[in-house]
């Protein structure tokens, strides 16, 4: 059974593509037992969902790798099963005039009205279920889901990341831990700009135009309000070791078989501290 670790670095296409053309298998499946989307109270939910939100470029993607390159030490690998999935993979499909304005960074991607919503929620309640899934990707310079899917069988942790995963309700309420990633803004447009042009096919002054109309203040308006959900707030993305670590070490705990307590989150629960 393969499992695909996304690295968000392939030229111009989608993240999901990057994991796949690596070959990466992220975690081994051994002594692999699926519990069932909810267990009883004794029991941790499988697969366990958990949501990885923040700005562009604030290092979510590097956060959910450095989370399963940790998991991957631990020796959870002997008996987990773990996938990462982006939000873009979600991006609705644009009419022809829509495309033109997305070719000269006038698209606004940064929207809650740019996903289709549904199909996100619907992937989750099925990969929650335990189903096998195909899921869509994403080609940034041909601004639109591909015909190819990457399949995700069932999982034992499942990080979705994306800019506004915690702004719907219906998808926020999925998850079982949240996680934001609290990059300096200054940060996020440097890493944009070179990641944009190197990988996103994009000219520098497009980018820039982009982010100072659309991305940052749709930053502000609806991914920045959707901090207070999360259980972490990560500040400095994946060079916060210690977070990174804390955040493992609750992963690591909460599936540890037979352990005494074991429960469903609930919603008050916390790892390390809430927002004010
Ligand atoms: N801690 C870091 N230090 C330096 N560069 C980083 C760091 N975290 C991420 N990056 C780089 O910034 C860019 C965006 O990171 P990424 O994790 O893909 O962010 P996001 O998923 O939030 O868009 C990538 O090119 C990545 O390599
Ligand atoms: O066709 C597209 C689709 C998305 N974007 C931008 O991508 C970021 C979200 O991805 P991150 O990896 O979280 O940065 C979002 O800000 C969109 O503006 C795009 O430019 N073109």
């Amino acid at each position: 059974m393969n499992v695909y670790m996304f690295d968000g670095h392939s030229e111009g296409r989608s993240k999901a593509e990057g994991w796949l053309d690596q070959g990466i298998m992220a975690f081994p499946l051994l002594n692999a037992r699926y519990e069932g989307p909810l267990g009883g109270l004794d029991k941790v939910p499988r697969p366990f969902l958990i949501g990885v939100a923040g700005g562009t470029a604030s290092g979510k993607s590097t956060v959910c790798d450095k989370i399963m390159e940790q998991l991957k030490k631990s020796g959870l690998e002997h008996h987990r099963h773990v996938t990462i999935i982006s939000q873009d993979s979600f991006y609705r499909d644009l009419t022809a005039e829509e495309h033109e304005r997305a070719k000269k960074g006038e698209h606004n991607f940064d929207h809650p009205d740019s996903f289709d919503v549904e199909l996100m929620r619907r992937t989750l309640v099925d990969i929650k279920a335990g189903k096998v899934m195909e899921l869509p990707m994403y080609d940034y310079i041909a601004h639109k889901r591909t015909t190819k899917t990457t399949v995700i069988h069932c999982a034992d942790v499942v990080l979705f990341e994306g800019i506004l995963v915690f702004y719907f309700p219906e998808i926020r309420d999925l998850f079982n831990m949240r996680l934001f990633v609290d990059t300096d803004p200054d940060t996020r447009l440097s890493r944009r700009v070179l990641r944009d042009v190197e990988e996103r096919g994009r000219s520098l002054e497009q980018i820039l135009h982009q982010y100072m109309t659309l991305v940052k203040p749709a930053f502000e308006e609806f991914c920045l309000p959707t901090k207070k959900y999360a259980d972490v707030i990560i500040p400095r993305g994946a060079d916060n070791i210690v977070a990174v670590d804390l955040i493992v070490q609750h992963i690591q705990e909460l599936m540890r078989p037979n352990r005494p307590g074991r429960r469903q989150r609930n919603n008050s629960d916390s790892i390390v501290g809430r927002p004010h």
